[in-house]
């Protein structure tokens, strides 16, 4: 294993825990844990007495018909709700002060101390952010009775305490798909949503998520789905699922920020860290549960985690969670667990891309839901200026060096500029990383075969500054919001055009402008087609060498794109080849000529003989 001077510079000052993970004194007090008597596995999963827990709620803030599931907790008392919220402050329902710490548990300041609060919220990142960029970008809804959208935060009731985060966060007016997506997800709606990277994405399905949990304490109905007496399980209301620990750890941050004070109490559950702090926190009651598939399963199976309370489940990259690696394990978790059925719990599906196929895959998990585009599904952000260069393979390295001597020389938009490198292989990872540090230019790893510590050393280190190189695989393509990330570099270009859009979406986030810089060589032609289009369809200069390589590699290759028509897609339903039960959606007559035909032979992004470096 490589560790770079920097690494270890950096951890030879640092407390290496994990976010989330067990300190040593945490992993130190695993025996004072109280233990509890012994419970029969078949009998694990079920609350202990012929009651289930107490019930947060008893079915989701619907206005739809979500009829008939006959499981204890869910014998529909929706109206029971709506009458009981909107009648103003209602218990603790907008009670700051109205949570599940008072006299039990400090709840844990996610900004520093509680007195520095408000300037420590200050120092955010989104003052002046550009959000005026998203301005005039297409939205397409597709689905019955799709509730209009908002323009700003204040038309939307969320309630006192997210509202008082929001600001805290500086978040001054939604982003086009929050705008969108949160009234839809409030009236209760299934939704699948299609936005750009960096575009905001997590609040927009943290927001409703936590204002119903919210609401639902205000009728006095949430205990934090603490495991009852003499059981272990915890029961928590709302899911989240990710493809990656950093990225889990990502949102629990984020959500723990939205939720500070409200009473909503947030969990992260992911593999390659300690289980013992992450059970411990269980047991201390959860509302919302992160976590990635691998340790979720591994909880279920403990019989630590019951799923019969989800009443809200968000995946997010769904589109990766659905393909091929993760879909058994999905299957598992919402398919095969006690979690409630679709059109019973409230399903949220986000990411910037998201081929038909998955779609398809998709609607088995939803009910009645709308889709959401914003911006044409799988595009990039005209925010990221992107280069294709032509460099052979044993060029790469010299190149590389080239554009980093010139960027330490001229700066890439502004002085604490970040360097992230998409390589294809570990072993390229950390033999680049070598390279670049004896070479003088400070750089770090991500990727699988590092420990999660290192990992999350690794991200810090980065993040920091202290390595401003981080040389990765495709664990680092999706979701993480690294700030002054200025310059993605493909020295390996992906097969998959949609994991192409997820590694230069690290950059160009949240309004700010990025580069993002492409090695390409004959090895690549397969890709030719598929960047070219989304190149041109975001207003970027496509070289001419790369127009006459999608000229002949048009057809060829794996890509999920290739094999014809216009670039992107929408709405499968809108297909007219799709029937579900013998009839149309919407009776077709949408873009036949999307490339994202049944032929186009989706095959999951990695090559024969290339290893997956996800989890
Ligand atoms: N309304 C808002 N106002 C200002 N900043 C915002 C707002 N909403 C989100 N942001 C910020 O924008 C950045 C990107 O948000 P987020 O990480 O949710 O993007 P995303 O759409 O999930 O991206 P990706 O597709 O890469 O996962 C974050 O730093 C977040 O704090």
């Amino acid at each position: 294993m490589t560790t770079s001077w920097a690494d270890m510079a950096a951890n030879s000052g640092t407390n290496n825990a994990a976010p989330g993970s067990a300190n040593n004194g945490g992993i130190s007090n695993t025996s004072a844990l109280a233990r509890s008597a012994y419970v029969p596995p078949h009998l694990r999963n079920r609350p202990a007495s012929s009651d289930p827990p107490a019930p947060a709620y008893s079915g989701p803030a619907s206005t739809n018909d979500r009829a008939g599931y006959g499981g204890p907790r869910w014998a529909g008392s929706k109206n029971d709700f709506r009458s009981g919220y909107g009648g103003g402050r209602v218990g603790g329902w907008g009670n700051r002060g109205g949570g599940w710490d008072r006299g039990r548990e400090r709840e844990a300041n996610p900004f520093g101390d509680d007195d520095e609060t408000e300037e420590v919220f200050s120092e955010q990142e989104n003052t002046g952010i550009n959000f005026d960029a998203y301005e005039d970008i297409p939205v397409d809804t597709s689905g019955d009775n799709v509730p209009p959208p908002v323009n700003t935060f204040a038309e939307i009731d969320l309630g006192e305490a997210l509202n008082l985060n929001i600001r805290r966060c500086k978040y001054v007016k939604p982003t086009p798909v929050q705008r969108n997506a949160i009234p839809i997800s409030l009236a209760g709606r299934d939704l699948m949503a299609c936005a750009q990277t960096g575009s905001g994405k997590t609040a927009a399905f943290c927001f409703p998520i936590i204002s119903g949990i919210m609401k639902g304490q205000g009728q006095g109905q949430s205990t934090h789905n603490r495991p009852l007496r003499g059981s272990r399980t915890a029961f928590p209301l709302a899911l989240i699922l990710s493809p990656t620990r950093e990225l889990s750890c990502q949102i629990h941050e984020e959500a723990k920020k939205f939720s500070y004070q409200t009473g909503v109490r947030v969990v992260v559950a992911y593999g390659g860290a300690p289980i013992n702090q992450q059970l411990r926190d269980l047991e201390r009651g959860v509302d919302i549960l992160v976590a990635t598939p691998g340790r979720l399963v591994d909880l279920l199976e403990r019989a630590r985690v019951s799923l019969q309370m989800i009443r809200y489940l968000a995946l997010d990259e769904a589109d990766r969670m659905l393909d091929m690696g993760f879909e058994p394990q999905i299957r598992k978790i919402v398919q095969h667990s006690d979690m409630p059925p679709q059109g019973v719990r409230q399903t949220m599906l986000f990411s910037a891309t998201f081929p038909k196929e998955i779609q398809r895959l998709a609607s088995d998990f939803l009910s009645n839901y709308i889709f959401l585009a914003v911006g044409r599904v799988g595009s990039s952000t005209d925010l990221i200026v992107q280069r294709v260069e032509f460099v052979h393979e044993s060029d790469k390295r010299s190149h590389l060096m080239d554009l980093l001597h010139a960027q330490r020389t001229n700066g890439v938009q502004g002085k604490q500029s970040l360097t992230l490198v998409f390589v294809e292989t570990k072993k390229g990872a950390d033999s680049l990383e070598h390279w670049l540090s004896v070479n003088g230019f400070p750089a770090t790893t991500i990727h699988g075969d590092r420990s999660q510590q290192e990992r999350e050393q690794a991200l810090r280190s980065f993040k920091t500054g202290i390595t401003p190189i981080l040389v990765a695989t495709d664990v680092a393509a999706r979701g993480l919001d690294i700030p002054h990330v200025a310059h993605v570099v493909n020295f390996d270009l992906p097969n998959d055009i949609d994991d192409y859009v997820h590694r230069i979406g690290r950059t160009g986030r949240a309004g700010k402008t990025g580069l993002a810089t492409a090695f390409f060589n004959e090895n690549n032609g397969s890709l030719a087609k598929s960047l070219s289009d989304l190149m041109l369809e975001a207003n970027q200069e496509v070289p001419a060498w790369l127009s006459r390589f999608a000229v002949r590699s048009y057809g060829g290759g794996r890509n999920r794109r290739s094999g014809g028509g216009r670039f992107g897609s929408r709405d499968f339903r809108r297909d007219s080849s799709f029937t579900k039960g013998g009839s149309d959606y919407y009776g077709g007559g949408y873009s036949s000529g999307s490339g994202l035909g049944a032929s186009s032979g989706y095959g999951g992004g990695y090559g024969p003989g290339v290893t997956s470096a996800w989890d």
